[in-house]
């Protein structure tokens, strides 16, 4: 079979999937039909994923025992915890997690079903409880102290900002970051799921797909882009700086990390939620120069790239939200990984449903019928 070569696969279908719908042209995003402004606005992370993972706003008794199973899981083994332990205190938390996450797969059983529904449920109760305990003990550790332990009282988004600060959060605080998992928790045949995708493909377990998603998410053109907006601020350090700053990257072919997108050609409706989110929090808790600054970026990249469909996407004031939560920036792709966990399991789910592995073709454009030549003749030309 012969094909036209589409780099980057722009436009090309990889999978048919009714977990969400993108439209770049009018910034729709939906998870499961239902509009992300409402999912913000009314539900939670927890409610959510169940939405994505089993294709139904879950009815009271079901989330509540959704909700348990992940409360009840989120501990990990103190042999986990030895692992962590010894990674080195300056190595990647986006690395650590990946092996984390694979090294789940060493201590609980692997089916052969991997579609059982039992087997399927368990271990999309594990990812989703364990992933963020994992980040936090890794935190901890690296600042060389005991990991705190989960509390029950708290919920999924406030008992990782206390896993990791060892405060309480601000009530309102914690809304807010479970909103911002909300917001990361899916989109369609991004790189990391498409990842997810190919690895389930294979019938791999469900550890080895999340480990492979969550390598793909770390690049800096995906997931990795929020640590870099935050750096790029930074360094920008005044107003002032702004506009010579882009204007010298671009003159540098260099990229302006937080914007552009494959499929949005508008500003990402999620990047105009996350920037109300930055706003009540600058406004509830102080101040940050740097969202000034961000203000500036997006006003001097919507003149110089909005008419190439270049605009702020999730990852363009993310990480102002978390910064202001008190998460390290290194820990901000590790933080989207906690969320988009559920969108990567709800496509390994649906994969399972009308599997075939992922093999596509190439263009092949080297040479054929080469005659190999002996060391001993070989030269430099
Ligand atoms: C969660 C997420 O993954 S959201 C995306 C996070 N990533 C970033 O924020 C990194 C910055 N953005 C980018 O690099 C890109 O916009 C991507 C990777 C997100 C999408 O890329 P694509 O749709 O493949 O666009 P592609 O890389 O082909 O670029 C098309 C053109 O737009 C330009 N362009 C795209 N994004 C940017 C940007 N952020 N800054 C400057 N120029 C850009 C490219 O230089 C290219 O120009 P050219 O045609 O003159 O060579
Ligand atoms: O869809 C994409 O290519 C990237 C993205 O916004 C996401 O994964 O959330």
């Amino acid at each position: 079979m012969s094909g036209e070569y589409v780099p980057g696969l722009e436009g090309v279908p990889a999978t048919r999937s009714n977990i969400s719908f993108v439209d770049g042209k009018n910034g729709i995003l939906e998870y499961r039909g239902i509009p992300i402004e409402q999912l913000a606005e009314s539900s939670t992370f927890l409610e959510t994923a169940f939405l994505l993972i089993f294709a139904h706003l879950p009815i009271k008794d079901e989330l509540l025992a959704f909700e348990a199973e992940i409360l009840s899981h989120r501990r990990v083994k103190y042999r986990i915890r030895d692992m962590i332990k010894s990674f080195p205190e300056g190595g990647r938390p986006m690395v650590a997690l990946q092996a984390c996450i694979a090294a789940l797969g060493l201590f609980y059983p692997i089916s052969r079903d991997m579609s059982k529904e039992e087997y399927a449920y368990n271990s999309t109760i594990r990812l989703l409880s364990k992933v963020p305990t994992m980040v936090a003990t890794f935190h901890q550790m690296r600042l060389g102290n005991d990991p705190i332990p989960p509390r029950d009282d708290l919920g999924h988004a406030g008992n990782f900002l206390y896993m990791l600060t060892g405060r309480e959060p601000d009530p309102r605080a914690a809304r807010i970051f479970d909103v911002c998992l909300m917001l990361h928790a899916e989109h369609t045949v991004n790189a990391s799921t498409f990842s997810a995708l190919v690895t389930a493909s294979t019938l791999a377990d469900p550890y080895t797909v999340i480990t492979s998603a969550a390598g793909t998410l770390s690049g800096p053109l995906h997931g990795g882009a929020n640590e870099e907006v935050i750096r790029m601020l930074k360094d920008i350090g005044t107003i002032e700086r702004v506009r010579p700053y882009i204007e010298e990257r671009l003159a540098r072919k260099e990229r302006i990390m937080g914007v552009g997108h494959r499929v949005y050609k508008v500003k990402d409706p999620r990047a105009k939620i996350l920037q109300n989110l930055a706003q009540e929090l600058f406004d509830r808790f102080g101040h940050s120069r740097l969202y000034d600054i961000a203000l500036e970026v997006e006003r001097v990249c919507d003149e110089l790239l909005g008419h190439r469909g270049i605009y702020p996407n999730v990852d363009f004031y993310s990480g102002l939200v978390y910064e202001k939560l008190g998460i390290p920036s290194d820990l901000f792709t590790p933080v989207f990984a906690i969320s988009r966990v559920a969108g990567w399991l709800a496509h390994w789910h649906e994969q399972l449903t009308d599997n075939r592995i992922f093999r596509p073709s190439q263009v092949y454009t080297g040479t054929r019928q080469v005659e190999y030549t002996p060391l001993s003749l070989r030269s430099y030309a």
